[in-house]
């Protein structure tokens, strides 16, 4: 059985953070573990409260997983706060884990801060160099490389600026293109690889970033290189946003069923 760590935080609407993590890695035949890093009420509607856990509080789960359990992979998600980043990463050095996906949650849909602004650089110095993959938005890509991102010439330049602060695969999302298609860049230090599929008009996009993040740590846990990876997440993530659930009146989470539903479908 591989298993797969998040460290991330809660999302009461079940939609983001270690709900979506958990979810994406029952649908992947992994076995799901968690670290809570803060705790967010949530609605469909926006963030109402961010709760914090104390560094003791997340370096204890930590301990707790990384001395009995194990873990094949680790995605990290909402960190908060830079204490709560120099945890993390030395829980990953002592360890020694490998396959680290970093999403480096910013801003929640409706605007809510999920990570304080002097963390940025503790995130760029400290957990950066320990991750095998990186999966900004472009909006949290500008923020990691200070630049503006308009082209796809300038999404290649934020990946290379991206891997060279230590991060061995880079992948820039496209969920933010005003296009009809969404393409996500991914880097490995020397090509681009492309993954593009037609852009769905819907509101229900709540916790793309993190199902999509968690589907690329389950399958790396499986032993799937990270381009073979970033392909299932796509589809997971494609599949999730297409079958849509209407849960909430605002940006409603996704549907984390439809994969492995789209899959049985085919065999049939
Ligand atoms: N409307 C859409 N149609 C198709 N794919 C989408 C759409 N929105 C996002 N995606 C895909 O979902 C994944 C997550 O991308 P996105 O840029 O939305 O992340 P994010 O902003 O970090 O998400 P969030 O902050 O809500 O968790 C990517 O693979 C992206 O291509
Ligand atoms: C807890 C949490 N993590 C990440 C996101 C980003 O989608 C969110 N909205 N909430």
């Amino acid at each position: 059985m591989y298993k797969v760590l998040t460290i991330a935080g809660s999302d009461s609407g079940g939609g983001a953070g270690i709900q979506a993590d958990l979810k994406t890695f029952q649908e992947l035949d992994v076995f799901g573990m968690s670290a809570i890093t803060a705790v967010t009420a949530q609605n469909t509607l926006g963030v109402q409260g961010v709760y914090p856990m104390s560094v003791e509080a997340v370096t204890q789960q930590i301990q707790s997983i990384g001395t009995d359990m194990g873990a094949d992979a680790i995605k990290t998600g909402m960190l908060f706060s830079a204490e709560i980043i120099r945890a993390v990463a030395a829980g990953i050095e002592q360890f020694g884990w490998k396959h680290v996906v970093v999403d480096p949650v910013m801003i929640a849909k409706g605007g809510a801060s999920l990570l304080q602004q002097e963390a940025v650089e503790a995130l760029k110095e400290e957990l950066l160099p320990l991750a095998t993959v990186v999966t900004p938005n472009i909006p949290e890509a500008e923020v990691l490389t200070k630049m503006k991102i308009e082209t796809m010439a300038d999404r290649q330049r934020a990946a290379k600026r991206l891997h060279s602060m230590g991060v061995t695969y880079v992948v820039i999302k496209g969920g933010h293109d005003v296009l009809d298609e969404a393409t996500d860049l991914l880097y490995d230090g020397t090509s681009f690889f492309y993954y593009t599929s037609p852009k769905i008009a819907t509101k229900n996009t709540h916790g793309t970033g993190c199902t999509f993040a968690a589907a690329i740590a389950a399958q790396l846990a499986k032993g799937q290189s990270v381009q073979e990876a970033v392909q299932v997440a796509k589809a997971f993530i494609q599949a999730a946003i297409t079958d849509e659930l209407q849960i909430g009146a605002g940006h409603g989470p996704t549907n984390h069923w439809a994969y492995q539903k789209s899959l049985k479908q085919v065999l049939r």
